[in-house]
């Protein structure tokens, strides 16, 4: 089941979020703390508020960056995930560039899914085969899509390949996404979704309704967590 964190403004949630984080990177130690961010707009205020209030707390000297997904566009595109964490976040801390692994919209989907996920099984610890980060923030979408898993891809909620290409349905925009079973190894997730044009969306995510990529992933974690300014 997840739990529910409703908070009254997105600052608020946005906080409590970034607490929750912090507490995961606490309890892994002094080792390097491997967390992988999602893109689109929900987490701009968020990263913002790392860039500023939250720059000499969290110890991005342990942090390796790593995207949930990203666009097939260059970083220079707005619709680039890594490029919108770069000028609000990355630009603004100091963050060591070995350890910021965005992943290349901009070359061959195919060969980059393939690099990825190289890259990230060789950085990563294993369980069952499977590379384990040590936290995952996921976001929502009004589709209930998440990473960029959207509903009728359920060949790459299952898929042995730890990323893989993925197509939005209705723009044909080709993605790089991270696939399920990582997901689900993950040692804390955490979804962020704000905003009341998800508050229909949210309520199917909570109970685990698996005709949506994000209610899959719920159902099948004992303890992911939700941050949101809406419910
Ligand atoms: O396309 C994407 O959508 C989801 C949700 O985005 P949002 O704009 O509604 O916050 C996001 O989590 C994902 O990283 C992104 O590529």
């Amino acid at each position: 089941m997840i739990k529910v964190n409703s908070f009254s403004s997105s600052l608020e949630a946005a906080h409590a979020l970034t607490r929750a984080i912090l507490y995961q990177i606490n309890i892994s130690g002094t080792k390097n703390f491997h967390l992988a961010i999602s893109g689109g707009t929900t987490p701009v205020g968020l990263f913002r508020l790392w860039a500023e209030d939250y720059k000499n707390t969290i110890p991005w000297s342990r942090i390796h960056l790593y995207w949930v997904d990203e666009r097939c566009v260059p970083p220079e595109s707005p619709d680039s995930n890594y490029g919108m964490t770069k000028r609000v976040l990355l630009d603004k801390v100091t963050i060591p560039i070995m350890q910021i692994h965005p992943i290349h919209g901009e070359d061959t989907p195919e060969i980059e899914a393939k690099r990825y996920s190289f890259l990230v099984e060789n950085l990563l610890i294993k369980e069952n085969l499977c590379p384990v980060f040590d936290c995952i923030l996921l976001g929502i979408g009004t589709d209930g899509h998440t990473s960029s898993l959207f509903t009728g891809q359920n060949n790459l909620l299952n898929s042995p390949e730890i990323y893989a290409v993925s197509i939005h349905p209705q723009t044909r925009q080709k993605r790089i996404a991270l696939t399920g079973l990582p997901i689900l190894h993950a040692k804390k997730v955490f979804f962020y979704a704000l905003g009341k044009n998800k508050s229909d969306i949210l309520k199917e995510v909570i109970k685990g309704n698996d005709n949506y990529p994000a209610g899959y992933i719920v159902s099948r974690i004992a303890d992911s967590e939700l941050f949101t300014d809406i419910l």
